[in-house]
């Protein structure tokens, strides 16, 4: 049988914010936060911006400040922009670029590449093969080896910034060093998305937790993200040259509900094509008994 004891050691440095936390917040408070179906299926609009922090990547190195939002966005908003992330821009250029002329391509040719085994496949379809109106597609010749190590690139250069991204959460948090990072699966799972316009009282993505560690997300201009916080829908919207970070339900499972994972959806209504490219990183699950 495996018990949860304590879900964390905490490490020598200032832990009364955490142990705060941790007091106040207990299973039965949380359960009753969760989503109710009713609310799942009511057709969510959010009428503010949630205000979730930008956190300066390379600022968490030397400002206790920066390490203080960051704490305020795992215990609170259960989302976090992510700046400085130090990912190339021509690297993410190229992804996009790639990605448009991937699902502009007629349906038929789509399909004829899912039999394709590189990386994305093995790590995780990155592309869906679900067939567009006609009026979108541009015939390409696609280069799909490239394609695929073009994303595997991505996918490795987005693992590191995710590992070092929660190696600050055990600093934000007060926790020993490894107690998380080493739980956490080092390989993310790459989806690239498309989004036709959602029609009205339907969905781009229905509301859900992800189910992971965290999801960091990269979205274009169109916008349409909507996460719920205490009872309330705020949009997300795109800010320049920003990562959106968010906490799966795993981390707030060995978190004990410390850090909130957040229930969130997407409706496209102001752009004719929205794209964005969530990478997913899940639990370790060679690590969960101990
Ligand atoms: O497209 C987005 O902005 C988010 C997609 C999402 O929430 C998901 O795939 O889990
Ligand atoms: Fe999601």
């Amino acid at each position: 049988m495996f018990t949860l004891s304590f879900a964390f050691k905490t490490s020598n440095r200032d832990t009364s914010n955490y142990l705060r936390h941790f007091l106040s917040i207990n299973h039965k408070e949380k359960s009753m936060r969760k989503i109710t179906p009713e609310e799942k299926f009511k057709n969510a609009r959010a009428k503010k911006v949630l205000s979730a922090p930008v956190i300066d990547m390379e600022r968490l190195l030397y400002d206790s400040k920066e390490n203080e939002k960051l704490y305020e966005a795992l215990v609170n908003a259960g989302f976090l922009y992510l700046s400085n992330h130090g990912i190339d821009k021509n690297l993410i250029q190229e992804i996009k670029r790639v990605s448009a002329e991937f699902y502009h391509l007629p349906a038929s040719k789509r399909k004829e590449l899912e039999d394709f085994k590189g990386n994305l496949i093995h790590d995780g379809s990155a592309f869906s093969l679900s067939p567009f109106a006609k009026s979108i597609e541009k015939d390409a010749n696609i280069d799909i080896e490239y394609v695929d190590s073009l994303f595997y690139k991505y996918i490795g250069e987005i693992t590191n910034l995710a590992l070092r991204l929660v190696s600050f959460f055990e600093i934000a948090l007060g926790l020993e060093k490894g107690r998380l990072l080493n739980r956490v699966e080092p390989h993310g799972v790459q989806n690239a998305l498309c989004y036709e316009r959602t029609p009205p009282k339907k969905w781009g993505v229905p509301g859900h937790y992800d189910n992971g560690f965290l999801t960091i997300l990269m979205q274009d201009d169109a916008g349409g993200l909507q996460a719920m916080s205490k009872d309330e829908w705020f949009s997300i919207p795109p800010v320049k040259d920003t990562f959106v970070v968010n906490f799966g339900n795993m981390l707030e499972h060995i978190s004990y509900g410390v850090v909130t994972a957040t229930w969130h959806n997407v409706r496209n209504t102001s752009a004719p094509l929205r794209w964005s490219w969530p990478t997913f990183f899940g639990k370790w699950f060679l690590h969960i008994f101990y």
